[in-house]
């Protein structure tokens, strides 16, 4: 037998275990690690796992030598908002001026303003902009991407938006996830008839159905944007019509969002900073992933971030994501955040690990599919220029990744140091 591909000399290959669903409480704690390890790929999928000294007899078109290095699956960022229009560098000012993020949105900017932009763009000019991003977050690592809409508020340019992803998921070859988050914000225009603007996200749903454009319907629940049971409404009808659920919950005022998604049997809740007790203890029973985000606490320059530790200790099964998005948390690297979750929310490097793969993967329907490497699954995986695996949160802000694999296919690889001009010196020492 002729393998596709045999990937060898692995120092830790990295097998999150996502058969038993997401990790939850004190199993966050277990990532199983292969020392010494190898693999084989044949028709995009993972066909052999085994000690590196048995694959010596093993025959493949291609072969990768690790070096020695990581290998994990490719990580799955569960929480993103891709496709917009414009940025937002001007409104830094405001925030050093002690402006907060929803005073910034109650004066027509933030979402806002981002909206605005991506109403004028084009469906092509929003295609290049994710591109560009999702190429970055790709390099980092990341091999599932979910995607929210929510930066159109009207029925044209949400749907602009989630044909840019559908369009992105068939160009590029890692998979997607699309989000239908209609109830992002209340335009301007619809000031003192809210109803009405939630009533017409609501007939979008359909729309969005028939088309395949979503797998997810999310809505904002906060103060000043939409309350609790508005978001129950909006929740349940998308949830009598196919979607899986996500909120946005608890991220400034402890509304219930948390006690919500976990009623309505939501996938995920994400945010979740002023979550109370109650809440915790219900995700947990309910099995709803908390998909936390603290590059967005620490971006907005709030001291207080999720009660990561709580919710673990409660039973809650964590997941962790970048937000990425043009206002709160403006980074692609998913490598960022597992450092931010280790400082900030205390995690393990155990915890984190099963936070961005098998975690992510089940907050966004792919649990057991994606973030994982097992026999008959995706060959999607990280090839990562580190000697550990508790190095990649250690060792904050740069990008690891050496190379990048979707489905058995190099996608991604760091330019060679030679290329770069490193000395021999810098080269030998560059960890
Ligand atoms: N909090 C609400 N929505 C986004 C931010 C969107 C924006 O500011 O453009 C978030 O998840 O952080
Ligand atoms: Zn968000």
């Amino acid at each position: 037998m002729k393998y596709d591909l045999l990937v060898f000399n692995i120092g830790q290959l990295i097998l999150p275990d996502g058969n038993s669903g997401p990790q939850k409480g004190k199993n966050m704690a277990q990532l199983n690690i292969m020392e010494d390890a190898a693999f084989a790929v044949q028709d995009e999928k993972i066909a052999w796992i085994g000690a590196s000294k048995e694959a010596v007899g093993l025959s493949a078109k291609e072969e990768k030598d690790a070096g020695g290095k990581v290998v994990s699956p490719g990580l799955v960022d569960p929480h993103t908002h891709l496709v917009f229009g414009g940025s937002r560098e001007h409104e830094l000012g405001m925030k050093q001026a002690g402006m907060g993020y929803l005073d910034i949105l109650a004066n027509g900017g933030g979402i806002l303003s981002t909206v605005d932009a991506t109403r004028e763009a084009s469906e092509e000019e929003l295609f290049e902009k994710a591109s560009f991003h999702l190429e970055r977050m790709i390099s980092h690592g990341v091999t599932t991407v979910e995607a929210k809409s929510g930066y159109g508020l009207d029925s044209a340019t949400e749907l602009k938006q989630l044909k840019v992803a559908k369009r992105l998921k068939e160009v590029y070859p890692v998979d997607m996830v699309s989000t239908f988050l209609g109830p992002h914000a209340v335009p301007p225009a619809y000031k003192g008839r809210e109803e009405e603007f939630l009533q017409e996200m609501i007939l979008l749903l359909d729309v969005i159905r028939s088309a395949g454009l979503a797998e997810f319907a999310d809505i904002f629940c906060e103060t000043g944007v939409f309350s609790i049971e508005q978001s129950r409404q909006f929740m349940q009808t998308a949830k009598d019509k196919g979607f899986g659920l996500k909120i946005h919950a608890d991220e400034i005022d402890p509304l219930g969002g948390a006690e919500l998604a976990a009623s309505l049997g939501a996938a995920s809740a994400d945010h979740l900073v002023a979550a109370s007790d109650e809440g915790i203890q219900k995700l947990a029973e309910n099995g709803t992933v908390a998909v936390l985000l603290p590059g967005t606490t620490f971006y907005l320059g709030k001291d207080q971030f999720a009660r990561a530790r709580k919710m673990i200790e409660e039973g809650v099964a964590v997941a962790l994501a970048t937000d990425f998005n043009p206002g709160s948390c403006v980074t692609e690297n998913l490598q960022l955040i597992m450092s931010l979750a280790a400082l900030k929310l205390k995690m393990s490097a155990e915890e984190i690990w099963n936070a961005v793969t098998v975690n992510a993967a089940y907050a966004i329907g792919r649990g057991g599919e994606a973030g994982v490497l097992e026999i008959g699954k995706s060959a999607s995986f990280v090839v990562w220029d580190v000697p550990n695996y508790q190095y990649i949160p250690y060792h904050y802000g740069v990008n690891h990744a050496e190379s990048v694999f979707a489905g058995g296919k190099k996608v991604w690889e760091r330019m060679p140091h030679s290329n770069v001009k490193l000395s021999a010196a810098m080269e030998a020492n560059r960890f």
